[in-house]
């Protein structure tokens, strides 16, 4: 997610990344649609476990293709495991993914309806890889939660990150952003689905374990206007709006979408 010549517009946007990506066009891409009728309950998935109390999260920066929060990457640091993984994941960053409008703007889509965003909280394998840089291209390297946003009550704490928006509007931005503890911005329900992808964006490495909430999270429509005062363009160039920073689902390829619930 770093400076590159894809984006998401009509010449650089997901149908053309292939050419510069040709994994775009692998057997465990993401999104995918996920269609709940479809899904494998596995009663061996226990519930993820998530350990957010010690995050020192460092600042929030606008990359260009979204605006993340970046965490210390030391050893007690904040992580998840159980559920589906073997092992402990560390979390190295979360971002969003918005639309123009608030009808779309998931990555994800279920039974093939979007939502107005999509969180990703990204973890990696600190367990097995002793870099970030060496997990993101192994096949168990990452693991992403994926939380679906809707619009309707103001969410009480994504102000913090909101009001923090303004002054990383640029591409190449970045600010404090002190003690966020993320977990937040989970639903209530810890109910999920996942599955084997990648990462959404170039380089598209086909290294993530997905685990996708059912439930989704509410935010106001006021709070999603303030992502969409977000440029994917920089100070001195031409104003760019950051929205639509979503890549399509793309095919599942035979591969089975688990629930951890009944
Ligand atoms: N939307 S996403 O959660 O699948 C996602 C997409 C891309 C990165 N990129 C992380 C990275 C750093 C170096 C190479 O790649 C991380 C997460
Ligand atoms: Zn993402």
């Amino acid at each position: 997610m770093t400076s590159h010549c894809w984006g998401y517009g009509e010449d650089d946007g997901p149908s053309s990344w292939h050419k510069g990506y040709p994994i775009a066009q692998g057997n465990r891409q993401s999104p995918i649609n996920i269609v709940p009728s479809e899904t494998v309950h596995d009663s061996s998935l226990s519930p993820l476990i998530v350990s957010y109390e010690h995050c020192t999260s460092i600042g929030i920066s606008n990359n260009g293709c979204s605006v993340a929060v970046e965490y210390a990457d030391t050893e007690q640091g904040p992580g998840i495991y159980r559920g589906p993984l073997s092992d402990a994941y560390r979390l190295k960053q979360f971002h969003f993914h918005w639309g123009h409008k608030d009808w779309h703007g998931s990555e994800h889509t279920v039974d093939g309806k979007t939502y107005t965003s999509e969180l990703h909280l990204v973890h990696w394998n600190a367990s097995k890889y002793q870099t970030f840089r060496e997990a993101v291209a192994a096949p168990d390297g990452l693991a992403v939660l994926g939380v679906f946003l809707e619009t309707g009550e103001e969410h009480q704490s994504l102000h913090k990150i909101t009001d923090a928006l303004s002054m990383v509007k640029f591409k190449g931005s970045n600010a404090d952003l002190k003690d966020f503890n993320p977990k937040c911005l989970l639903p209530k329900s810890l109910n999920y689905w996942t599955y084997s992808g990648s990462l959404t964006t170039p380089p598209l490495h086909e290294s993530v374990t997905w685990i996708v909430f059912e439930e989704p999270i509410e935010v106001s429509k006021k709070q999603m206007e303030k992502f969409r005062m977000l440029l994917f363009s920089e100070e001195e160039e031409d104003e760019k709006l950051m929205e639509n920073n979503f890549r399509p689902p793309q095919p599942l390829k035979g591969r089975k979408v688990c629930a951890s619930y009944n």
